[in-house]
């Protein structure tokens, strides 16, 4: 079963055709990564998948067009984890991951036992807990970036939409948090959909990856396929080593 299915997307912004017909299919429980250089239109192409942006073209996640699921629907389906959510002011991290299950909370209604419990369960799986009373604008840019996946994940959805979800985290906690999301997948069965910058750690964890530029798919498969030294020049700019790892190639700058 396809969990997300994109089909000639297209976004204008400011008058200015920033996504132009991108294709795009994600089978349930796989995990397919959006490359690109600066500019090449990722964040704005995960946004209108997510149903954040008007967008052109079709787009349905478990076979349903998103235009006909109601609000609480689609946040059951899908979390989006974007680069610079906006905080309600004065938020303790606890009260924000627990956000994360409104759409399960009853209109007027209070957050049951299993909603806290979701919250508690998703600070503990991010090493969280230490930080559950603090203010949220008082946690460095690290902290904070795992707080908005652990809301994401308190939401218990199937798909999770992630917009660079370890650029602010060093190299221990983008291993940590990619493996935590890897092993989810791999538990319940959750689709990921992601843009990152870092192409090896990119190609270590996706199934497939999908490389924008201009705002249009220029490369599509698997990592190997995606990661060459052609592909790399000619969209980046950038000469590259492409050395075979355990779990993908790594890709190397190297001086011209
Ligand atoms: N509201 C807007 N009006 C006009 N242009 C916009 C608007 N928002 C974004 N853009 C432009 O759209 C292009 C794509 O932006 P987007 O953030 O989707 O790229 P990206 O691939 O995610 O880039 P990065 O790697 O730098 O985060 C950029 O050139 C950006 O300046």
């Amino acid at each position: 079963m396809t969990a997300i299915e994109v089909a000639g997307l297209t976004v204008r912004l400011g008058g200015t055709l920033i996504v132009d017909g991108v294709d795009l299919d994600v089978a349930e429980g796989e995990w397919v990564t959006v490359i690109g250089p600066n500019g090449a239109g990722k964040s704005t192409a995960l946004r209108a998948i997510a149903g954040l942006l008007p967008a052109g073209g079709t787009i349905r996640w478990h076979g349903r067009a998103i235009g006909e699921l109601k609000r609480r629907e689609r946040a059951r389906t899908v979390a989006v984890m974007l680069q610079s959510p906006v905080i309600p002011p004065a938020v303790r991290v606890f009260d924000y991951v627990l956000l994360g299950r409104t759409p399960y909370v009853p209109p007027l209604g209070r957050e049951s036992a299993a909603d806290l419990a979701a919250a508690d369960e998703a600070l503990a799986a991010l090493d969280l807990v230490p930080f559950a009373m603090r203010r949220l604008d008082t946690l460095s840019g690290g902290e904070r970036q795992r707080v908005f996946l652990a809301r994401a994940l308190a939401q218990g959805a199937g798909i999770l939409l992630l917009d660079e979800p370890t650029s602010a985290l060093d190299i221990g906690h983008q291993q940590e948090v990619l493996e935590l999301i890897d092993g989810l997948r791999a538990q319940r069965g959750l689709t990921v959909l992601a843009t990152m910058h870092d192409l090896t750690t990119a190609g270590e964890y996706a199934d497939r990856m999908v490389l924008l530029a201009g705002g249009r798919t220029v490369a599509a498969g698997t990592p190997a396929e995606v990661l060459t030294a052609g592909n790399l020049a000619t969209y980046y700019r950038v000469k590259v080593r492409i050395v075979p790892g355990d779990h993908g190639p790594l890709v190397v700058a190297v001086r011209g």
